[in-house]
């Protein structure tokens, strides 16, 4: 089969990243796709970072009811912080029988050459880039490994989404139900 990888921390997962995942996994030549949860992120330090298997278990929660979508714990018993090259060497490895290939938004790209081994992903990855709003320019716009894909975009982050419950806003329809919850459950973000 050939799977999309989405990798982020969904800290908590949420309507953008669904869309994103659907359409990727419905409206392309995906057959599945695979959010990998990522422990912790090179490029952020974040306290309100909920335990990875909570946000584990919101992945899972939000993508029950679609089959082409999976939730990945395969990070959390790589080093950390996660780099995504030895991702997915790994899974290369383990699932020899897909083929993988790497989702994110263009404005990743931007900062992409940051990446460890980027030279190396983009030999032995092909990219499937969404659009962002804003995105800054920058070089690989034509690249041969990197292909654009349409997807109608959502403004909406984590970062939002946890601000609004620690200022007891209203979350509704911005995460799935079972995810919304499942964090009044557990009371988190307050
Ligand atoms: N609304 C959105 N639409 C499309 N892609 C998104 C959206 N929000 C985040 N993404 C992308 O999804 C991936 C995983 O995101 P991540 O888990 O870091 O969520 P986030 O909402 O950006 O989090 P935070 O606000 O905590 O930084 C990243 O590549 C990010 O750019
Ligand atoms: O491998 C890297 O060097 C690298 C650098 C920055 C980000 N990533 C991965 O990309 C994913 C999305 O990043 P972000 O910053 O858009 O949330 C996240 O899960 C990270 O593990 C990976």
């Amino acid at each position: 089969m050939k799977i999309g990888l989405f990798f982020g921390s969904f800290n908590p997962i949420h309507m953008g990243h669904l869309i994103i995942g659907n359409t990727m996994a419905y409206n392309t030549d995906l057959d599945e796709v695979w959010y990998i949860v990522s422990p912790q992120n090179p490029f952020k330090k974040n306290k309100s970072l909920l335990h990875e298997f909570d946000r584990l278990e919101m992945v899972e929660k939000a993508i029950a009811d679609n089959f082409k979508l999976k939730a990945s714990d395969i990070e959390f018993s790589m080093p950390k912080p996660s780099y995504t090259i030895d991702t997915l060497t790994v899974l290369s490895e383990k699932f020899s029988q897909h083929e993988f290939v790497l989702i994110m938004g263009e404005d990743n790209l931007v900062q992409f050459r940051n990446w460890k081994n980027y030279e190396k992903i983009l030999e032995y990855y092909q990219l499937y880039v969404y659009p962002r709003p804003n995105t800054d320019p920058h070089e690989f716009e034509n690249h041969t490994s990197v292909k654009f894909e349409e997807a109608p975009l959502l403004d909406i982050s984590a970062t939002y989404i946890r601000n609004a419950i620690k200022n007891g806003k209203s979350i509704r329809y911005m995460v799935k139900e079972e995810v919304e919850k499942f964090i009044e459950l557990k009371g988190f973000y307050l």
